[in-house]
């Protein structure tokens, strides 16, 4: 018996056999020096924080209470989404947008690659649940890491920890294996450095098995493995197989002036505003908006046909570039608020966080997310684009009460939207469900930083999905019709948004941020049917007066301009949407392939 499988019995606090097993075929494997046991108690964190302090990858932010700043590897900073694979026994099965491996042939791989990858460093056992604990069928993961970086930000993105780990025990539930380890062993004595990782990465996925294993990375969605990899990437799988939907979308609660409430969910790409909009301060007098999700929302039907939703996230991984006073107030609110880590972002020489667009001033010094010396002059940004502040979900000073409820909210409208400078109106709602269901799979965006890769190339993200969906994109397609064709479903009205469309001199057509609290209002006028709007080829926008610009210091012409549907834009789109279904192949559903032809003779082109 080797000193682990000692301790590991010894010292385990669950006796439940399986988990026992996982921990221990996975100690026995990587071979660390030794095991912990996440328990989650704020003297486990602080003492987390100090070891990482010491080895130098977090440094105490003098300014915000219990805060660190970390900076990655430079080759380590964004999800690596060529290096992401879903390895079902079926290559069709992973469909045409995913990089298939058999799963075979992944685990040899991955066995030699994490043979012995913890030596020299500490193996960290995190217990959590996506989701609520006390939900009806409770969704459990236990990530294994040899990163205690990884399980800070653990603690704040899930809730995890012993009780967590108590309630499986308790259950005998099943739970998702995650794997995950830096890929840099240490030689005895052998010094580390701030931030381990390794150039070779695998974020691998077996979605009949429901196990991740993570190489490599220690940055985001490759290494919490809650976030993409799981609460997407395999519950999308457990979804389709459970009639339910795992989704990229933020969950918003919107009062009006009169007192009557809608539940909002919003897909947009990475770094394409759901964090924004989840935080949203409405500018139109009598309007509240209170927030219940920024990123991941799990959709399933309740009792009374309606979709309910939850966030399975118990905190916000926040793109921090754009991110200020002026735009986001809400989330600067939560950050000063404390417990949080910043990654990536560059320091001030007071001991604070700085980053393009949080303040209109640009400090006159500071130390950027290199660690070099940086000023107005530098002609790099001082952060990272795909810099993150990472913070607890309470923080948030607009959550709402509902943000407890382990069935979630039932959901009134879905909104699909991307960054789209030209051909996309600000919104449009689709005509019904089947409808909606073809606008999100052709949901279209600039790429961003969120993930390594050339940023601005527009290309098909359907339902902002595109990196996340753990099967063949059709069968998805096909999921989500079967969805809206469950009996006795009530479903959401479905929308499409675009706040980045362009004016010819490239200046933002809508102000955006705040302001598309107007937007939502109009959204609430058609749900309770106070609004009529007007049908173009695409779906029903706005009637000419319907969306509410008092104030606002915007013309009549240029809110056309961001609703117009032009015909010629219309015309490239659709030869478009027909090359990427037939680049999707046929596992597309004809149903949707007849919606291409119905878009195509109501803009006059059949
Ligand atoms: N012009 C404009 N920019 C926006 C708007 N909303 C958000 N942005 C910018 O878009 C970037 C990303 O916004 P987020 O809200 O963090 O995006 P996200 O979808 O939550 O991103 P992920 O966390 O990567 O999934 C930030 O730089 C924002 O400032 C808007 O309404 N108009
Ligand atoms: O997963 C990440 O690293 C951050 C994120 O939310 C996204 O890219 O959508
Ligand atoms: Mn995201």
């Amino acid at each position: 018996m080797t000193v682990v499988e000692t301790d590991l019995l010894s010292s385990a606090p669950t006796s439940n056999r399986r988990i026992l097993d996982f921990v221990q075929s996975i100690a026995t494997l990587t071979a660390p020096e030794r095991v912990h046991w996440v328990t989650g108690t704020a003297e486990e964190k602080r003492s987390l924080a100090a070891e990482l302090v010491e080895a130098g990858t977090l440094k105490p932010l003098a300014k915000k209470p219990n805060s660190y700043y970390a900076a990655s590897d430079p080759d380590d900073v964004a999800r690596v989404e060529d290096r992401t694979f879903i390895c079902s026994e079926r290559e069709e099965d992973a469909g045409p947008l995913n990089n298939w491996v058999d799963p075979g042939e992944m685990k040899r791989t991955l066995s030699e690659l994490f043979a012995g990858s913890m030596a020299g460093r500490t193996m960290y056992v995190i217990p959590f649940v996506m989701g609520h604990a006390d939900a009806k069928d409770p969704k459990f993961g236990i990530e294994v890491t040899d990163s205690p970086y990884v399980v800070l930000s653990m603690l704040i993105m899930a809730r995890a920890g012993q009780h967590i780990l108590d309630r499986m025990g308790e259950l005998d539930a099943e739970f998702v294996e995650c794997v995950h380890s830096v890929g840099a062993p240490l030689a005895p004595g052998e010094d580390d450095v701030p931030w381990p990782c390794n150039t070779t990465k695998y974020i691998s996925h077996f979605p009949e098995e429901r196990s991740i294993w993570s190489y490599g990375s220690g940055y985001g969605g490759n290494a919490l493995l809650g976030k993409k990899c799981y609460a997407l990437r395999i519950a999308s799988a457990i979804a389709r197989d459970e009639g339910w939907l795992a989704e990229h979308m933020l969950i918003l609660k919107l009062t009006s002036p009169e007192g009557e409430v809608k539940y909002v969910a919003a897909a947009f790409p990475s770094a394409c505003g759901k964090t924004n909009l989840a935080m949203i301060k409405p500018t139109l007098p009598g309007w509240k908006a209170e927030t219940l999700g920024d990123d991941i929302a799990w959709m399933r039907f309740g009792e009374d046909g309606r979709l309910y939703a939850v966030n399975p996230e118990a905190g916000l991984f926040g793109v921090a570039p754009g991110t200020g006073r002026h735009t986001n107030p809400v989330a600067m609110e939560a950050i000063e608020a404390g417990n949080s880590i910043f990654t990536n972002v560059a320091l001030t020489d007071d001991g604070d966080v700085w980053w393009e667009g949080m303040t209109e001033e640009e400090p006159a010094h500071l130390t950027d997310w290199r660690g070099d010396d940086w000023t107005p002059e530098s002609e790099r940004p001082a952060a990272h684009p795909n810099s993150r502040f990472c913070t607890p979900m309470e923080n948030v000073p607009t959550l709402a009460e509902e943000w407890q409820n382990p069935d979630g909210v039932p959901i009134d409208a879905i909104l699909f939207g991307g960054r789209r400078k030209t051909t996309m109106p600000l919104v449009t709602q689709t005509f019904d469900w089947a409808h909606g269901v073809f606008m999100g799979s052709v949901l279209s965006s600039e790429t961003t930083a969120a993930a390594t890769g050339q940023v601005g190339v527009v290309r098909r993200d359907p339902m902002a999905m595109r990196p996340f969906i753990g099967y063949n994109v059709g069968d998805y397609f096909q999921h989500w019709l079967n969805i809206g064709a469950t009996r006795g479903a009530k479903l959401p009205a479905i929308f499409y948004v675009n706040w980045f469309r362009r004016a010819e001199d490239k200046s933002f057509l809508w102000p955006g941020f705040s302001e598309n609290s107007r937007v939502l209002k109009w959204i609430v006028d058609r749900l309770s049917g106070r609004a009529t709007g007007t049908e173009t080829a695409i779906g029903i926008s706005p009637a000419p007066g319907e969306l509410d610009i008092e104030g606002l210091g915007i013309t009549e012409e240029q809110v056309a301009n961001a609703l117009a549907v032009r015909p010629e834009e219309w015309a490239a789109e659709l030869e478009d949407i027909e090359d990427w279904y037939r680049e999707l192949g046929d596992h597309v559903p004809a149903e949707l392939k007849d919606q291409v032809s119905r878009l195509r003779s109501r803009l006059g082109l059949a």
